[in-house]
């Protein structure tokens, strides 16, 4: 495409020239830019408005080989060979560059997923919150000496980086996804090949160059776009050399991975779909609420895996809540991401855009209220936009209360009591995030007790941050992101038992 002042192409190309010379068309292995080796690409495109707006290599097997061999040289000879103060140098300059280059980053992603540049940039920092928080973390992966009952022996306990390392990374954060896998992998010593998602690449590969200028040696990060997910997948999941797969993405191909994993007994950690609750007792702040349930619901334009997807509302504040709410989200600006104003942006793709349609069609069907919105928004370009809706009276039959919308629609059900909520919160399979609204301490504790989730945000509607463990239960996977926790999912525990130690009388014999 022709690049204009301000077509996407234009504005990406800016960007990426902030960082590196060249127009992205390459992917990033063993160190090096290359294409891939069937000379094969495939397109990119902004969802704001369709724009095509660049041409990356689409990866075959042969492709995902080399990565793999660059890792596992890379891993054995290059990085788990420094020390953690070694790591932790480069890595600390890697978080500086991201911090320094935030700006261009917030646009290249806007391009590509589409979210406002605000929040774009917010998620470049949020990203690189990992890498400085193990940057620090790997001068502390201590082993422990462990008491034991026998006078000739002492127990050590050494922690060891895992080894090569393949990440599955979705488009809705599809930087800072990959930055908190990266961060503890890192930090371990461990080595990377990352597979991003196909509507988003230039995110992923990008940090690539900031990696290189931080001094990470080659192999250590590599990168396979490609458009045969399941195929290299696949590869990944059953390769020998490939000691961990950490996949963040939908509970469906999560359980593939799994599964493909099983032939290898791979180390594994799974980030997959959420369906959160969003309990408003008749003891909340409503206001407080609402500003809550803005935040959650719209962050991404609905987009985020512990965004609140099921609003379940006492009945004394129902009326209320959903006037609050209603007006709040009348004000909403949906647009492109470029525009200052905007609020929400677009829904990634057409797929998407259509399920996210489906799902308010299927509500309305079945004869819940339409208060507002719902409808495709029509501007002055061809980007995949809806008007943010809440949908009130809504039944547990509906699709809305039983999967993961993924769009700017909030689904309200009313409640009678207590023990109702939870049940009903509890009813789903997954159990990601939950969140409550109540000013009484004691109905506080009870209910974020009995959450099957992960985690429980409690008068509060943004609960991620680098300091606590991010992940989830039931079929919302397994294993934690970020905080102390995180490390352990990068690490092996080794025993080493020292026998036949002598006593000083012993030895002086
Ligand atoms: N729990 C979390 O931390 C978290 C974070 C972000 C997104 N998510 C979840 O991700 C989903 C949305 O993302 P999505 O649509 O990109 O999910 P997705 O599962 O379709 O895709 C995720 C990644 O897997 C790849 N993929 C697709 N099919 C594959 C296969 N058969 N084998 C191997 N890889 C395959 C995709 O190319 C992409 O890179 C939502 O369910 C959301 O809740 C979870
Ligand atoms: O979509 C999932 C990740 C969002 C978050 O980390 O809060």
């Amino acid at each position: 495409m022709y690049a204009t002042k301000y077509s996407s192409i234009f504005r990406l190309n800016q960007a990426i020239n902030h960082i590196r010379r060249s127009f992205f068309n390459q992917t990033y292995i063993n160190g090096q830019w290359v294409s891939a080796q069937s000379g094969e690409t495939f397109k990119v495109y902004n969802p704001a408005n369709g724009d095509e707006i660049g041409s990356v290599p689409d990866c075959n097997i042969k492709d995902a080989e080399k990565a793999v061999q660059a890792a596992y040289n890379a891993f054995q000879n290059k990085w788990s060979t420094k020390t953690g103060k070694e790591r932790s140098v480069i890595m600390r300059k890697f978080n500086d560059l991201i911090l320094k280059n935030k700006d261009h980053l917030g646009k290249i992603l806007t391009t590509e997923m589409g979210k406002p540049l605000k929040e774009s940039i917010g998620e470049i920092l949020y990203g690189a919150s990992y890498i400085e928080w193990f940057a620090e973390e790997a001068k502390r992966i201590h082993g422990d000496v462990l008491p034991i009952t026998s006078h000739n022996r002492r127990a050590l306990v050494l922690r060891q980086p895992v080894g090569v390392c393949s990440f599955i990374t979705p488009w809705n954060f599809p930087s800072s996804m990959i930055l908190r896998k990266a961060g503890p992998a890192l930090a371990a010593g461990c080595t990377i090949v990352v597979k991003p998602s196909e509507d988003t690449p230039y995110s992923c590969l990008v940090l690539c160059d900031l990696a290189k200028e931080a001094g990470f040696p080659d192999g250590t990060i590599n990168v396979l776009t490609t458009t045969h997910s399941a195929e290299i997948g696949k590869f990944l999941c059953e390769h020998p050399l490939i000691s961990k797969m950490s996949f963040t993405g939908s509970t469906e191909v999560g359980k593939k991975i799994m599964a493909q994993c099983a032939s290898t007994v791979k180390k594994i950690s799974l980030e997959l779909g959420g369906n959160a609750p969003f309990l408003v007792f008749n003891s909340a702040d409503v206001k407080q609420a609402v500003q809550g349930a803005m935040a959650s619901k719209f962050r991404a334009s609905g987009q985020t895996c512990v965004c609140a997807n099921r609003f379940l509302v006492q009945e004394g504040i129902y009326d209320e809540f959903i006037s609050e709410l209603t007006k709040k989200t009348k004000e909403q600006i949906v647009g492109d991401g470029f525009n200052e104003k905007t609020h929400l942006g677009p829904i990634v793709n057409k797929e998407q855009y259509e399920r996210v349609l489906d799902f308010i069609s299927d509500a309305k069907d079945k004869g819940a209220r339409i208060v507002t919105g719902g409808n495709e928004k029509k501007g002055k370009t061809s980007g995949f936009f809806v008007e943010p809706a809440v949908i009130a009276d809504v039944k547990l039959s509906m699709r809305v209360a039983q999967e993961e919308i993924f769009g700017p629609v909030v689904a309200i059900i009313k409640f009678k009591t207590e023990d109702e909520a939870v049940k009903i919160a509890n009813s789903v399979d997954v159990g990601l995030a939950a969140y409550m609204y109540s000013q009484d301490i004691s109905q506080i504790w009870r209910v974020a007790e009995r959450m099957q989730t992960g985690m429980v945000g409690v008068n509060e509607g943004i609960i991620s941050s680098v300091e606590a463990p991010f992940g989830g239960i039931k079929q919302s996977g397994f294993g934690r992101e970020g905080s102390k926790y995180g490390i352990e999912d990068y690490v092996n525990l080794k025993y080493i038992c020292m026998g036949g130690l002598k006593d000083v009388d012993q030895s002086s014999q």
